[in-house]
């Protein structure tokens, strides 16, 4: 028998939830909902959009390609006043959540309903529809938003992301065609005030949210996560700490020191953050492990250590090298390879014990602005993940170089990354899994840049 064991997927097969999304085009509902699924598939409910616009357009190209028709969904579609566009929209709306409570029944958790549902009409039919579908939940979640600047970027980028509606048309008639479609909206606007509807509404990301009737551990846990929010730019910086004693000798989790190499980069951290972030505000976060602590140390900002930082807890194994962890322990060491998500080591942690221990983290990042970490290897994996969206058995194979820091920029769809490397010699500590080529995962709005400032 081996020493440690897989640890399964947490049971959520009870969890089933309908987001129905409210606002205006342009208003963020995208950015939200794109936020929501990338938290909620890392704590691992199984999430997924359903978007009306999308339905819409696949009907047309299918309608166009059987039938040679060509449907006009200019703004005059979007209109109020015109009856057959009101009613195909609806229409749409209704078989749109009627694929999500099927795809819920089939075993999903939480199913998007991403739709302007811009009437008391329209969302009295959705809770009608939800309510007709025992151990369904439902919540809206509206986001209202005033400020031009936000809704002007919203537009460029509706009109500049090739949006399908806009084929073949200048970006300036784009533009007209999709504000018009705005005005039709918001002729027959109503903000969410049932009162018998559980509801957050977010005015202006950050700003002002409003919480009605939330109910139960998985729409408090999203209210929560709405709650911290806010769209001021800002960057997340990741760093390893310094080579260790014990990088270099191999040997995985303990306490050790810096190694000669890991204080020399700790020297060197000032002057790179400084070119990288100028004379903005930043706080360091480090774990309480003394590598960390010695990594941040000539840092001139605010620092904060996290016993959630800590590295990854090897149990049993922790202290030594995967060589000796082999010859101890061969049938662990194979699980590992096979599942190194799920495996967790005896009397330590899995990757997923990890992700589970990260969430506070990930909480009060999103409230922060700039923020410098200074940890390990397998903490980093995951937090990257969650910024970049990476899947679970792709986690663990991340790589994240010693002496590298990683900027993260979160943008409306995503997040931008550059990597600075600092020419400071350092052991490799990653292992690909036995067999396989393990790709960079960076994503492709990665920047390498090798670091040539203060490096002695
Ligand atoms: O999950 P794997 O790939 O083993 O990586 C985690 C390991 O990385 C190490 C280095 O090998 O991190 P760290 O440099 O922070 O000490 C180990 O302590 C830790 O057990």
């Amino acid at each position: 028998m081996g020493i440690g064991k897989k640890v399964e997927k947490p049971d959520y097969s009870e969890a089933k939830l309908v987001v129905a999304m409210v606002g205006l085009p342009a208003r963020g509902k995208s950015y939200l909902s794109n936020k929501l699924t990338r938290y909620l598939r890392w704590l691992e409910y199984d999430v997924q959009v359903f978007n009306v616009g999308q339905l819409r357009r696949k009907k047309a190209r299918m309608k166009q390609q059987q039938m040679g028709i060509k449907e006009d969904h200019s703004a005059i579609y979007f209109s109020s006043s015109n009856e057959e566009g009101q009613k195909a929209r609806d229409a749409l709306s209704e078989e749109s959540l009627s694929n999500l409570i099927s795809w819920l029944r089939a075993g999903g958790n939480i199913g998007i309903h991403d739709a302007t549902n811009s009437t008391v009409d329209r969302r009295s039919k959705i809770a009608a529809r939800v309510a007709s579908e025992p151990g369904i939940d439902l919540i809206f979640l509206e986001s209202l938003c005033d400020d031009p600047e936000v809704i002007a970027a919203n537009i460029a980028l509706k009109v500049s992301s090739g949006d399908p509606d806009y084929k073949g048309m200048s970006r300036e008639n784009a533009k007209q065609d999709f504000m018009n479609r705005i005005k039709q909206y918001e002729k027959v606007y109503e903000t969410v005030t049932e009162s018998h509807l559980s509801y957050v509404k977010i005015i202006n990301v950050g700003r002002q949210v409003t919480v009605s009737r939330v109910r139960g551990y998985m729409q408090s846990r999203i209210a929560f996560y709405l709650l911290n929010l806010h769209l001021k730019p800002r960057a997340i910086y990741l760093s390893r700490h310094g080579e260790s004693m014990f990088n270099v000798q191999g040997k995985i989790g303990g306490d050790s020191d810096l190694s000669p190499r890991g204080k020399k980069y700790a020297k060197a951290l000032p002057s790179l953050i400084h070119d990288i972030v100028g004379d903005a505000n930043l706080t360091v976060w480090t774990s309480t492990l003394r590598r960390t602590i010695q990594t941040a140390e000539h840092l001139p900002y605010e620092k904060l250590d996290w016993k959630s930082l800590d590295e990854l807890d090897a149990g049993v194994c922790d202290g030594m090298t995967y060589e000796e962890i082999e010859a101890k322990y061969p049938e662990d060491f194979a699980s590992r390879d096979e599942d190194k998500f799920n495996y967790r080591y005896r009397g330590g942690e899995s990757y997923r014990d990890v992700v589970v221990r990260l969430e506070p983290i990930i909480m009060e990042l999103e409230r922060q602005e700039n923020i410098l970490i200074i940890c390990h290897q397998a903490i980093l994996r995951c937090l990257y993940a969650y910024f970049l969206n990476l899947n679970q058995s792709d986690l663990p194979y991340i790589k994240i170089p010693l002496h590298t820091v990683i900027k993260l920029t979160p943008k409306a769809y995503g997040t931008d990354e550059e990597r600075y490397t600092v020419p400071i010699g350092a052991v490799d500590t990653h292992r690909p899994k036995p067999g396989t080529h393990t790709p960079n995962y960076t994503s492709k709005n990665t920047t390498i840049r090798d670091y040539y400032g203060d490096a002695d």
